[in-house]
């Protein structure tokens, strides 16, 4: 029987704790944590994921501040108004919503945004201190983050484990693999010129599908107990959000799964509300 790691739960109960933090800093030095939030043009999705963390923040007595810029901005110009940010002291976090138009160059706005500041974890000076592991406090993608934070709570273990990570991206497969890769797994990563990922997912321990591709995965590519996190957001044939995992055909084979909605998708949320206190108790130590 299955267990299903149940994000929504989780992501409420990190919520609480993170609501708790955030009267904390009030009460006693009278800093409310602030997260700004830069969306460039109307993708629909993006507005609706935006929406959502404005919503949470408000609940949680986050500072929330959602920018939607015009879709054909310079880049110059989103580099100027980040830059702003920058020097605000009321802003803890900054986050430029994935994806962006053509004009502008993804590398050059995570360079922009202060390390300090990087909420997504996406500045290559706090990626590299997640590659070397290193034993100061940097911030690390939400997402991955918050996947972390459910196999502790279920008490799935890394270590010595066979860990198959589907997908390289920036903001969920690199990081993923890191965090995994840091906590004892031996990880493969693939990609959409793996010949034949079941070579990979049939053996493994633990697989994190990340990559938008309806029914990637079925009951054949799996092995059973398996632990599968699903990360995938995608429309399926009757227009229902899925994952990447055929989630009813393999439930009676997985050891433990997470479902699409109310999996991770709750869990990057609650850990971008987390992060973003963080950020402010950081910069306070620091004396900001
Ligand atoms: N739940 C959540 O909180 C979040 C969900 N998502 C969702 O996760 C999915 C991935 O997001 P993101 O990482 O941003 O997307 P990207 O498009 O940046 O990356 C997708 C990755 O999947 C790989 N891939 C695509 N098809 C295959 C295939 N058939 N076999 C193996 N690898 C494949 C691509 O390979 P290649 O590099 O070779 O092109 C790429 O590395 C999306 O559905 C997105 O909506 C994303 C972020 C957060
Ligand atoms: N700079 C940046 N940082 C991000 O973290 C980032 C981004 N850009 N671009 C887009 C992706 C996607 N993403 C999601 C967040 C929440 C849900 C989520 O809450 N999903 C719900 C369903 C929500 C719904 O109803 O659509 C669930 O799975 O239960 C999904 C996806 C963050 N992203």
């Amino acid at each position: 029987m299955a267990t299903v790691i149940d994000g929504k739960a989780l992501a409420k109960k990190i919520n609480e704790q993170t609501t708790q933090r955030v009267e904390k800093l009030q009460a006693d030095y009278g800093i409310t944590p602030g997260l700004v939030v830069l969306i460039v043009g109307t993708d629909q999705a993006s507005e609706r994921y935006v929406r959502n963390k404005h919503r949470t923040a408000q609940r949680l007595g986050i500072n929330s501040i959602v920018r939607q810029l015009p879709v054909d901005i310079s880049e110059a110009e989103l580099l100027k108004i980040i830059q702003q940010y920058n020097n605000d002291p009321t802003i803890d976090g900054i986050l430029v919503q994935d994806p962006l138009p053509d004009q502008i160059n993804e590398k050059d706005v995570t360079r922009t945004i202060l390390p300090e500041k990087d909420v997504d974890g996406f500045h290559p000076v706090n990626v590299g201190k997640l590659f070397i592991d290193d034993s100061t406090k940097y911030p690390v993608s939400c997402t991955p983050k918050g996947i972390m934070t459910m196999f502790d709570e279920y008490g799935i273990s890394l270590k010595g484990k066979k860990a198959v990570m589907i997908g390289r991206s920036a903001i969920v497969g690199k990081p993923m693999a890191a965090l995994m890769i840091n906590a004892g797994a031996t990880v493969s990563i693939l990609n959409r010129y793996t010949p034949d990922i079941k070579d990979y997912t049939k053996d493994a321990d633990i697989i994190v599908s990340a990559t938008g591709q309806l029914h990637l995965l079925g009951p054949d590519a799996i092995k059973s107990g398996a632990v599968i996190i699903d990360v995938g957001q995608n429309m399926n044939e009757q227009g229902h959000l899925v994952g990447d995992v055929d989630y009813d055909d393999v439930f009676d084979k997985v050891g433990f799964i997470t479902p699409v909605p109310g999996g991770v998708g709750p869990m990057t949320i609650a850990t971008l509300m987390q992060q973003s206190v963080d950020l402010a108790e950081w910069g306070m130590q620091r004396g900001k």
